[in-house]
């Protein structure tokens, strides 16, 4: 994409049904409909998925790991060749991690200081520094839409020191973060930066974290932090005293969830963007998510089931084979096995995004909740 002036980036709230939001989210690669579920492309690819393919269930942005594409290809090899979007050939929105929190769980040789995180390549070996400008400047050479600061996400439980301390040192990184986008353009390119709220599981440090993040000039604000291990209900307590003092009229993205009841009861305290490896994850082991909850294709229950996942799905995966096939192909460990429900996978999660999107807009999201709990119930008959 060429480096001349864009539209500006820009989120408009079209509609709120109690804390739900309705929205949308204009990117120099198209529009983003909110609330938005962003399949993970973490090597440039949607695992076990053709780019067409996510475009076709409906997904408006996908989303890049920083920490894999820094370490390979490079971020300077993918700018050489066209930049994130012509090198995947996804034309379409993409947003980018800082590369932070994957720096922490899958680096070697990790050291933290003011100054950044100095690791070792968890390939090679290879030593590397990410600061905040250099996150930034490695997102903003592969061309991402919408990016993130250089945070520091702590695991919990933690003393409320050490989750204090690791949302100061965020707070110092935002601002840096923040410095280094407008030095590289970002803005004139129609680029986003999130600043993401930490806190960890204590609501005084964030609403502190919420508050002072939403006085600093971010495109949109992630909540980081959570969907880290700590039980669902910590978790919705946190979105629960966070969201009513983030910015209104920003996007808020909750990072790394999730299941989709997760999805689900955060949209309902109020998060427009989401972004998990469950759904492909989960195709690549045997699990299947549908209407009427998970289907674990390795049980021999299935061994014999004609019927396909769901017969009124849309999605070919999901209509046109038979869960006796599904299961013969898991347990044999056949590459199609992985496509397909990969393929069932994102195709329910897009699916679960529109029903939420249209209750919303028709004022309804509180009976589709139910409904859609109820089903989730009943099982898999
Ligand atoms: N669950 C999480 C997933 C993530 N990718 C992140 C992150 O990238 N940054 N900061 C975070 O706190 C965080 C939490």
């Amino acid at each position: 994409m060429s480096d001349q002036a864009q539209k500006p980036f820009s989120f408009k709230l079209l509609k709120t049904d109690g804390a739900a939001r309705r929205g949308e989210i204009t990117t120099p690669h198209g529009v983003v409909r909110t609330p938005a579920f962003m399949p993970v492309g973490t090597q440039a690819t949607v695992k076990a998925m053709y780019p067409q393919q996510v475009r076709d269930l409906g997904a408006d942005v996908i989303l890049g790991n920083t920490y894999h594409l820094m370490l390979r290809p490079t971020a300077e090899r993918v700018a050489k060749l066209g930049g994130l979007h012509h090198f995947m050939n996804w034309p379409h929105a993409i947003l980018t991690d800082s590369g932070g929190f994957q720096v922490m769980s899958l680096a070697q040789l990790r050291k933290m200081s003011e100054e950044g995180v100095s690791f070792r390549s968890h390939h090679d070996g290879s030593k590397h520094m990410m600061s905040p400008e250099r996150s930034i400047e490695i997102q903003g050479l592969l061309g991402s839409d919408i990016q993130m600061q250089l945070d520091q996400c702590i695991a919990l439980p933690a003393e409320r020191s050490e989750i204090e301390e690791a949302m100061n040192l965020s707070l110092r990184w935002a601002d840096r973060s923040r410095t280094q986008f407008e030095k590289m353009g970002g803005p004139g390119k129609g680029q986003a930066l999130y600043g993401i709220v930490q806190g960890g599981d204590n609501p005084e440090l964030r609403v502190e974290s919420a508050q002072r993040l939403g006085e600093m000039p971010f495109e949109g604000y992630s909540v980081g932090g959570l969907a880290v291990g700590e039980p669902q209900e910590v978790m919705l307590r946190m979105l629960e005293v966070t969201t009513p003092v983030m910015p209104v009229h920003k996007p808020r993205y909750l990072m790394g969830v999730g299941t989709p009841e997760d999805i689900l009861e955060s949209v309902a305290r109020g998060i427009d963007q989401f972004d998990c490896v469950m759904p492909t994850r989960a195709g690549r082991h045997g699990l299947a998510y549908t209407r009427f909850g998970k289907v674990n294709l390795k049980n021999a229950r299935h061994a014999e089931d004609p019927r396909p996942l769901d017969e009124e799905a849309d999605c070919p995966a999901t209509r046109d084979y038979s869960r006796a096939y599904l299961h013969h192909l898991v347990r044999v460990n056949e590459g199609l096995a992985a496509m397909l429900l990969t393929w069932n996978n994102l195709a329910y999660y897009q699916f679960l995004m529109q029903g939420i999107r249209d209750a919303i807009e028709a004022g309804t999201f509180e009976d589709f909740r139910q409904k859609t709990k109820e089903d989730w119930a009943r099982g898999d008959l």
